[in-house]
């Protein structure tokens, strides 16, 4: 697997969905980062309008990276694995119900998924893991991660 060769790097946000509010995107972005830098030596600083290591933006249907979305459900969201240019880069199906929530698919969760990606990590054939292929919502505020991510990221990153 490929991994970052630095340890502190930079995030960019670069549109947002109309289906939430600024801030609580924001937030879920923070939050999402902070499941893997609590178990990392890894850092994560924000940046507007310049170069960054993992810039996470919501996409339509073909966004020019021949993984075109395919609406609502099914393929919720897809990330690059760690390199320059579009390496680490995560896109967001803007055709799907993100929310704070329960209902539709919970911002926060997916991010925390497709971060896993954006740092290294394929998927885990555990069915508790948050790299576990489907989607399964977990309350952000009692959300803790599951053993299997933290061997599968200690495993890169030490
Ligand atoms: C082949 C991949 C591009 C599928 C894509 C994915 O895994 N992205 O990381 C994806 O959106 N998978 C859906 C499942 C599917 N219908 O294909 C998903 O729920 N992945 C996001 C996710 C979010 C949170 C937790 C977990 N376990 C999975
Ligand atoms: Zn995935």
């Amino acid at each position: 697997n490929p991994k970052w060769k630095r340890n502190h790097l930079t995030y960019r946000i670069l549109n947002y969905t109309p289906k939430m509010r600024r801030a609580d995107v924001d937030e879920a972005v923070r939050k999402a980062l902070h499941v893997w830098s609590n178990v990392t030596p890894l850092t994560f600083q924000r940046v507007e309008n310049k170069e960054a290591d993992i810039v996470i933006s919501f996409a339509y249907r073909d966004h020019r990276d021949n993984s075109p979305f395919d609406g609502p459900n099914g393929q919720l969201a897809h990330a690059f694995q760690p390199g320059e240019g579009i390496g680490g880069d995560v896109h967001m199906d803007e055709e799907e119900e993100w929310t704070r929530d329960g209902r539709g698919y919970n911002l926060f969760i997916v991010l925390a998924h497709e971060l896993g990606h954006s740092l290294g990590l394929s998927h885990s054939n555990d069915p508790g893991a948050l790299m576990y292929p489907t989607y399964s919502y977990t309350d952000p505020n009692e959300f803790h991660l599951p053993q299997d991510d933290i061997n599968g990221i200690q495993a890169i990153y030490g």
